[in-house]
């Protein structure tokens, strides 16, 4: 591997699939030979196929291998793997089996979306053999694997150096030509940060749909207007260069070729990933922020409306027992609460501009949260976390690509990770906060006008919700610790006790009623 360019020329990439098949063939453009593993030999030869087919990758770059003994011989000492595998026990008996082969310093880049546990229990077994394993999230989808994903990677700060300056040639680049891939941090921080790109990801594509939904059937908009109202999101302004936003504004304006119908039309409107097992991202961000004991709404609500929307027949069947529809999911397509047109939307332009800007605020709180997660955790895990680099990252090739919130505010800020009063914590910032402020009147006026017309507008809601009081330290919740004194002698702090450090128990107890 350590040739003079210390850059990677052989290696072996396990799983062949959307993803690992785009990055075996991006491996192979950069000059880097890939030994292919897939337990479908027909997904090795289609990306030996796309190669013949190309332009870039001469298809003598690739071979096909059916077993570990013909792939380990096949590349160079030390041995390199790239792994692009489901999460979980798949993993677990890749490297069972491959275990034999590997030597001392061989490596293993695990490009999957595997959850940072399984990464750091990997990383524990490989380690006492000498083994590298770099838990690498990727993010950009398939086709970003093609021409060059985001590239999340997270070890020690000895296996680093040697994969870093092969993931760069492959890696997205910034508008200025810097790679999207750096240090993130130690163990599994890399397989963490995307699991929290995830749960970002999920919030921000809530938000964007709750406004489709505003816009088609509370503004009554055809989906070529809405296509063009999501452009110009992106061209400028806060919404500028966000991936989501774009792709948004294609989804509306794609027509199936053979029915020139759209193909939105015929989107069933269910979110499956989470019932499949297929994906873990956004139950594990979830689950890690409420451990962490980090408020993150607007990713916890956009997860429960992909549950809710998950097991279409569920719904189907409380609707009934509402009084609406036959049980069948498939009958009719109808609600209980059957979202209408929008009140008092006197001038759609102004309208239009609140409906930005409240996108804007909810993609931005998502970020927000996802950062105190990961701030959290960092802390908890000791991961090291280099926050410049993350969000250097995430500046091109990835999902939740949104470039004035990169560059505006998270870049300058985490530029200055070395200052001695330095915190993560977005929240702690004033051009993040005034942001935040300047979007809570847009976001109020498009929940309120969507709550009076039934809208689904889970995550615009959640991030209003979370802005009032994530900001108040005059709660209602003085009721909350009553009750909970009241019936359970858990104590209670009395106005003005409260003093720096961690939160504890209160020290009072009122016998509100005697036992
Ligand atoms: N799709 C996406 O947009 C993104 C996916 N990811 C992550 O990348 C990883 C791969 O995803 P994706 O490419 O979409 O999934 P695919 O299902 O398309 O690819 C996974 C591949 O792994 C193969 N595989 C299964 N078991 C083994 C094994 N024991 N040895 C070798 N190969 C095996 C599968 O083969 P077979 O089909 O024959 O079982 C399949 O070809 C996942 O962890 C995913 O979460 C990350 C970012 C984006
Ligand atoms: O990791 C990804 C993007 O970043 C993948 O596209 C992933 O399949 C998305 O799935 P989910 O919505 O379940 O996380």
């Amino acid at each position: 591997m350590a040739s003079q360019d210390s850059s990677i020329k052989k290696l072996a990439m396990i799983g062949c699939g959307s993803m690992g098949g785009g990055m075996a063939l991006l491996f192979a453009s950069k000059g880097i030979h890939v030994s292919l593993q897939d337990p479908s030999v027909e997904a090795m030869d289609t990306i030996i196929a796309s190669a013949e087919k190309s332009t870039d990758v001469p298809a003598s770059m690739l071979s096909k291998h059916a077993d570990y003994e013909s792939l380990c011989n096949s590349l160079e000492k030390p041995k390199v793997f790239v792994w692009s595998l489901p999460h979980g026990s798949v993993g677990d008996g890749v490297l069972e089996k491959l275990m034999p082969f590997l030597e001392k310093g061989d490596v293993i880049i695990d490009c999957g979306n595997e959850h940072w546990q399984n990464t750091e229990r990997r990383q524990g077994k490989c380690v006492v053999r000498g083994i590298r394993y770099v838990g690498c999230g990727v993010s950009g989808g398939y086709q970003a694997a093609r021409r060059g994903p985001s590239m999340c990677p997270g070890a020690d700060d000895e296996t680093l150096p040697l994969v870093l300056p092969t993931l760069r040639k492959v890696a997205a680049k910034d508008p200025d030509g810097k790679p999207c891939v750096g240090r993130v941090g130690t163990g599994g921080a890399g397989h963490y940060c995307k699991m929290i790109h995830n749960g970002i990801e999920h919030g921000m594509m809530s938000a964007i749909t709750e406004a489709f939904g505003i816009m088609k059937v509370g503004l009554d908009m055809s989906l070529d207007d809405i296509g063009d109202v999501f452009e110009q999101w992106n061209a400028k302004g806060e919404l500028e260069g966000t991936f989501l936003v774009w792709i948004s504004r294609d989804i509306c304006r794609t027509e199936d070729p053979e029915t020139g119908e759209r193909v939105l039309d015929s989107v069933e409107d269910k979110v499956v990933q989470d019932y499949t097992g297929e994906e873990g991202t956004g139950i594990w961000s979830n689950t890690e922020a409420v451990e962490r004991h980090v408020p993150a709404p607007t990713l916890t609500t956009a997860h429960y409306i992909r549950l809710a929307s998950g097991d279409r027949r569920q719904r189907a069947k409380i609707q009934a027992a509402f009084g609406v529809g036959s049980g069948k999911p498939n009958d009719e397509h109808t609600s209980v609460f059957p979202p209408q047109k929008l009140e008092g939307v006197a001038d759609r332009a102004a309208f239009l501009e609140d409906l930005r800007m409240a996108v804007y605020t909810a993609c931005l709180a998502a970020y927000c949260q996802g950062m105190i997660i990961i701030e959290k955790a960092d802390k908890d895990y000791h991961f090291n976390i280099d926050y410049a680099e993350l969000i250097q990252v995430w500046k091109a090739g990835c999902i939740i690509q949104a470039d004035y919130i990169s560059n505006r505010l998270l870049a300058p800020l985490y530029a200055q990770q070395s200052a001695s009063n330095f915190s993560a914590n977005p929240l702690y910032h004033k051009d993040v906060t005034g942001d935040l402020k300047r979007g809570v009147p847009h976001l109020r006026s498009v929940v309120a006008k969507s709550i009076g017309a039934d809208q689904v507008v889970p995550a615009l809601s959640a991030t209003l919700e979370y802005l009032k009081y994530q900001t108040s330290t005059d709660l209602p919740t003085s009721f909350y610790e009553a009750q909970l004194d009241y019936f359970g002698k858990h104590m209670f702090d009395r106005k003005g006790d409260d003093v720096e450090g961690a939160p504890m128990t209160g020290k009072h107890h009122f016998e509100w009623k005697a036992a």
